[in-house]
């Protein structure tokens, strides 16, 4: 059982930073989802410390120890590719037995075989060639192959993306216990925000090649370090406009789209002046009553999404929202004319100038 610390990681490619001063540790049996844009700089830091690149600046160190410019198969790492790099040529078992002679000389391949494909359920192809495998049994194999060797460090990049989606719902539930029985630090990248959110126990946010956040799940979606990272999280995303809060007698306030609202009083340090207000479309309530803080708005559209009803709703400003409403919820028809309210708390306030959010203790920079 080993850690992993990143330190201070830089890398470029000539104007490209891909690496941006990284600084973060995964401890022994914990998952960190490396989550964020294409081009993030996410499967660069994956190579950096499975050694197919060097760092230009900082460390690597596994149980303490630095592995830079160490080869990589001294390094204790295991990986899993999205595109599960089998060799075509050798069967499921030495596909998986491959990973494990890499590492050790006299285990016995066999056995250690034999249970790992117990554990992923792939016991019955064994003796098939890849082309001969689903996705789904490609996809476990591989994983077996990158754990056969107890490796410290597991690093997975985009597992699930070929795969179906009932086999990745699956593996997203069972994936997390299964990791966890290996005791690796585990680094799984992944462009899709729920995946993120489902089989990790923190989330590292790469923006242009920077850590812009990183906390657990809720965390990152409840208190986004930046408008940019509440923007990754959500769908439909995260609505927002652009508000100049004021401290009043009942707390902040804000126009919003002609309506004064309220929104929370509690820990709003430095939220006045031009701000970002942000609010999740699964926070709207849309409903034919008007009263303090209702936002009067146009049913433009109405699509199901996901067992819910997305409305698309135009404010009297012509700006326009999404809410996502709970399948009991009573629905409206295209061209009502409704109101709209949030609870104050479920606002989010962000700096126009630094698109940092605001009332925010431990803030981080900006993307
Ligand atoms: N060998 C290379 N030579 C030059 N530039 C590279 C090289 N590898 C990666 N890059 C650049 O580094 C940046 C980060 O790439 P990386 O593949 O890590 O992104 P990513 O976040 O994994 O993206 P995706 O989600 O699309 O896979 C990109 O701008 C990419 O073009």
């Amino acid at each position: 059982m080993a850690r992993l610390d990143i330190n201070a990681v830089g890398k470029s490619f000539g104007p490209v930073r891909c690496a941006d001063g990284l600084s973060f540790a995964v401890e022994p049996g914990e998952i960190v989802a490396v989550f964020g844009p294409s081009g993030s700089g996410k499967t660069m830091l994956l190579r950096m410390i499975a050694g197919m690149y060097e760092p230009d600046e900082g460390d690597i160190l596994v149980g303490g120890q630095s592995i830079v410019g160490a080869p990589p198969e001294r390094r204790g790492v295991g990986m899993a590719f999205q595109n599960f790099a089998l060799f075509p040529h050798m069967t499921a078992r030495n596909n998986i037995a491959s990973g494990l002679r890499a590492r050790a000389g006299n285990e016995d391949v066999a056995s250690r075989v034999k249970s790992i494909s117990k554990l992923l359920k792939i016991e019955h192809v064994l003796g098939h060639m890849p082309r001969e495998l689903s996705n789904g049994q490609k996809q476990r194999t591989a994983l077996a192959r990158a754990l056969i060797g107890n490796p410290d460090v597991l690093l997975l990049d985009d597992p699930l993306r070929n795969v179906d989606a009932k086999l990745r719902y699956e593996m997203r539930l069972e994936l997390p216990s299964l990791l966890r029985r290996s005791s690796a630090a585990v680094l799984y990248v992944t462009q899709d925000y729920r995946e993120a959110m489902a089989i990790a126990d923190r989330i590292a946010v790469l923006v242009g090649g920077r850590l812009v956040q990183l906390a657990r799940p809720e965390e990152v979606y409840a208190r986004p370090a930046s408008v940019a990272v509440a923007r990754l999280f959500g769908d439909p995303s995260i609505n927002l406009a652009e508000v100049e809060p004021q401290v009043g007698q009942g707390g902040l306030s804000a126009d919003v789209a002609g309506t004064r609202v309220r929104l929370d009083s509690g820990d709003r340090t430095g939220a006045q002046g031009p701000c970002w207000l942000g609010v999740r479309p699964d926070d709207l309530v849309v409903t034919r009553n008007a009263g303090d803080d209702a936002i009067p708005a146009r049913v433009v559209a109405i699509t199901p999404m996901h067992e819910r009803a997305v409305l698309l709703l135009r404010f009297a400003d012509g700006s326009e929202w999404l809410a996502a409403l709970a399948p009991d919820a009573p629905v409206a028809s295209a061209d009502d004319d409704v109101f709209v309210r949030f609870a104050p708390e479920s606002a989010l306030l962000f700096d126009r100038a630094t698109g940092l959010r605001v009332g925010q203790p431990d803030r981080r920079q900006a993307a």
